[in-house]
């Protein structure tokens, strides 16, 4: 379909891109600009950009159960910065930084991608005491940096307030890492954290997250596959507003 409707000179979209590409590259035959690569970036684009954003709502909605305090004062923020009439956008981001601590703790509290992604070490690298050969592969283990216990104390609970200095403002920290870092960062970083943010504000600004179980016996804890870490099933009500 893409093939079909091409304008080389009004790409719309990545595969439109990714076509000019391969089309400008068709006589070198070592390009890795190929139907192949194209299927795979395309496959790997929804799954790495879907599932993520999707695992962490889910997450934190269920966070917010546990926490209906935590919930109600997020109510609160959106009622006094947004209100109940216009549709959550960026800019009201800057004036919440109550919402904006909740979810920057969620990302911290599930960890979701606990060992990155692998690479492999283009050199020798000294670390400390010890020799890291070329080609070694490495895990980055995010939770190292996420639950520091110096940067976040009691790392284990679910705290807002590890993004939020004592006037209440947004407290920025390096340690906040679960897009990973360096050259190979998330490139999905900037959507993924406005998806989050106009997500949970848009549902919060509508409903009330109702439990069906006592808070009290709600388990956040995370339960971990090897690639991703995800809430365990539940219900949840939802009440209009
Ligand atoms: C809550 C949301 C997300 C989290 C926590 C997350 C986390 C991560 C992490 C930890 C990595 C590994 C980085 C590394 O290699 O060191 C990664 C890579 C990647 N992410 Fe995300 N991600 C999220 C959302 C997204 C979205 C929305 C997209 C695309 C629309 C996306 C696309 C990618 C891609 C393509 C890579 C591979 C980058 C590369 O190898 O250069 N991610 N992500």
């Amino acid at each position: 379909m893409h093939k079909k409707s091409l304008d080389p000179n009004f790409p719309r979209d990545f595969i439109d891109a990714f076509l000019i590409k391969m089309e400008e590259e068709r006589q070198n035959g070592q390009s890795d600009f190929n139907v192949g690569s194209l299927v795979r970036s395309t496959v790997e684009l929804f799954i790495a950009g879907t599932g993520t954003t999707s695992i962490t709502m889910k997450f934190g909605l269920l966070i917010l159960l546990k926490y209906p305090e935590i919930e109600e004062k997020v109510h609160e923020e959106i009622d006094r910065v947004i209100g109940r009439s216009q549709s959550p956008c960026m800019v009201d981001r800057s004036q919440m930084p109550y919402t904006d601590a909740v979810v920057h703790e969620i990302q911290r509290y599930i960890n979701l991608v606990p060992l990155g992604l692998p690479h492999a070490v283009t050199k020798d690298v000294h670390l400390k005491e010890y020799l890291i050969p070329k080609g070694t592969t490495i895990f980055p283990a995010l939770k190292s940096v996420l639950y520091d216990r110096r940067e976040f104390p009691n790392p284990e609970q679910f705290n807002p307030g590890h993004f939020l200095d004592e006037n209440g403002a947004f407290k920025k920290s390096d340690f906040f890492m679960p897009f990973s870092a360096g050259k190979r960062i998330c490139v999905g970083e900037g959507l993924a954290r406005m998806e989050l943010f106009l997500l949970l504000t848009t549902i919060l600004q509508n409903f009330t997250l109702k439990p069906l179980v006592d808070p009290k016996d709600i388990d956040i804890t995370p339960v971990t596959t090897f690639v991703s870490n995800a809430p365990k099933s539940y219900q949840l009500c939802v009440l209009p507003r």
